[in-house]
């Protein structure tokens, strides 16, 4: 089959489809059925529900008991990120509310504590929480008597620096806080646990991983239960969420993430390969190019890089005029360009800031697509270097 002439980079904003996922999603649309309703069409809604649970808590390392379906990574960390908890039976207020300051926007924006009770952890030049910062914060929260939920992200999703989850969960855990981990982006492109992350709350996406648009999860461990509910009505999702299930996106969602799980290792060695090989060709094309974050542990499928007078908007659609699909760092809703929140709480200068390109691969990314995006880097940098009057080296 020959391949079509365009390259999809953008997979951290939305993966491809895996097939697995397609198939379960249209066989559950056929199938049809309420899983509530007591009848056989609904009893076997009720299965696929069931059965797709199984496959995200077996990838994402929890009880399948723990997972509460959402419309998604954004709809997870809204409810996740609330003050009032359900503890081990005992109903609690939590005071306030740390986060990163490069979470996602929804977690940035998202958070139902009163903005006067949200703090910033910064985050250091690579793009790595402060967790000295953060633990001094929380020893003046537990002098003040106050309870602290802290949000700290599994992975970004424009640099794809990874955090130290475990040891941010165990300094909130000596203070007797709430760890909420946003694993979005970390989700099957590392070896993300629950389990091993120590989070208590931790927000998933079907369709970072080749599942749906459009459904997502939240895992509740910790002897927790959330007490404010964000859709209130029906019973579904055992009081956590009210609203008939997406059951096709949810059976879509089970079958990306058995794919996933199976695929494993394998698959995030070739794709970290093909991003390594990505990464040592840019810098010889352009050695002057800055990888942000390259100096810490990222994901095996993101690069993020600026040129030094090179602007992401010219960059982005002479990069789709070559077939070659990618995003600036800071856009994954908009498809509008704007300075990233990320790379300014890195202390990257406005100039690069408004210049950073990311690239991420995924399950159907192949070397050609790597070799046809070198191919217009080199091109769009001749031409850069023209312009700037410069000759390109
Ligand atoms: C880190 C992170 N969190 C949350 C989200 C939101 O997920 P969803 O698109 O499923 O709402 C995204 C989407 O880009 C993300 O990258």
């Amino acid at each position: 089959m020959s391949r079509p002439p365009r390259s999809y980079l953008d997979h951290n904003a939305t993966s491809d489809l895996r097939p697995e996922a397609r198939e379960a999603m249209l066989a559950a649309l056929d199938a049809g059925g309420n899983a509530s309703s007591v009848h056989a069409e609904g009893r076997a809604a009720r299965g696929r529900i069931e059965a797709a649970r199984e496959e995200v808590a077996a990838l994402a390392g929890c009880a399948a008991s723990r997972i509460v379906f959402t419309s998604g990574g954004t709809e997870a960390n809204v409810l996740a990120l609330t003050p009032f908890v359900e503890r081990c039976g005992e109903r609690q207020v939590l005071d306030r509310l740390l986060t990163t300051a490069v979470e996602h926007p929804c977690v940035l924006e998202g958070a139902r504590f009163p903005s006067d009770r949200i703090e910033r952890i910064p985050v250091t030049a690579d793009g790595v929480v402060d967790l000295a910062w953060l633990g001094q914060r929380l020893a003046t929260a537990t002098t003040a008597g106050e309870r602290v939920m802290a949000s700290v992200q599994a992975a970004n999703n424009e640099t794809g620096v990874v955090q130290p989850v475990r040891a941010a969960a165990d300094l909130v855990h000596v203070h007797d806080g709430v760890l909420h981990c946003d694993a979005v982006q970390a989700l099957g492109k590392t070896g993300f646990s629950v389990a091993a992350s120590g989070a208590d709350l931790v927000a998933l996406s079907a369709h970072k991983i080749g599942g749906p648009q459009g459904v997502g999860a939240l895992v509740v461990s910790g002897g927790l239960h959330i007490a404010d509910r964000v859709l209130r009505g029906g019973g579904q999702e055992r009081g956590a969420r009210a609203g008939t299930e997406n059951g096709p996106g949810v059976a879509g969602f089970g079958a990306a993430a058995k794919a996933t799980r199976e695929a494993g290792e394998a698959e995030r060695g070739r794709i970290r390969a093909l991003r390594d090989r990505l990464e040592i060709e840019l810098l010889t094309i352009a050695p002057e190019a800055v990888i942000f974050g390259g100096a810490v542990e990222r994901l095996p499928n993101t690069t993020l890089f600026a040129l030094p007078g090179l602007r992401a908007e010219t960059a982005l659609i002479a990069f789709d005029l070559e077939g070659v699909a990618l995003s600036s760092g800071s856009a994954c809703s908009s498809g509008k360009v704007k300075r990233s929140h990320v790379l300014e709480a890195m202390g990257v200068s406005p100039d690069l800031c408004s210049g950073a390109i990311r690239v991420s691969l995924g399950w159907s990314t192949e070397e050609a697509d790597v070799i046809r995006f070198l191919g217009a880097f080199e091109k769009l940098r001749k031409t850069l270097h023209k312009r700037l009057g410069r000759a390109a080296a």
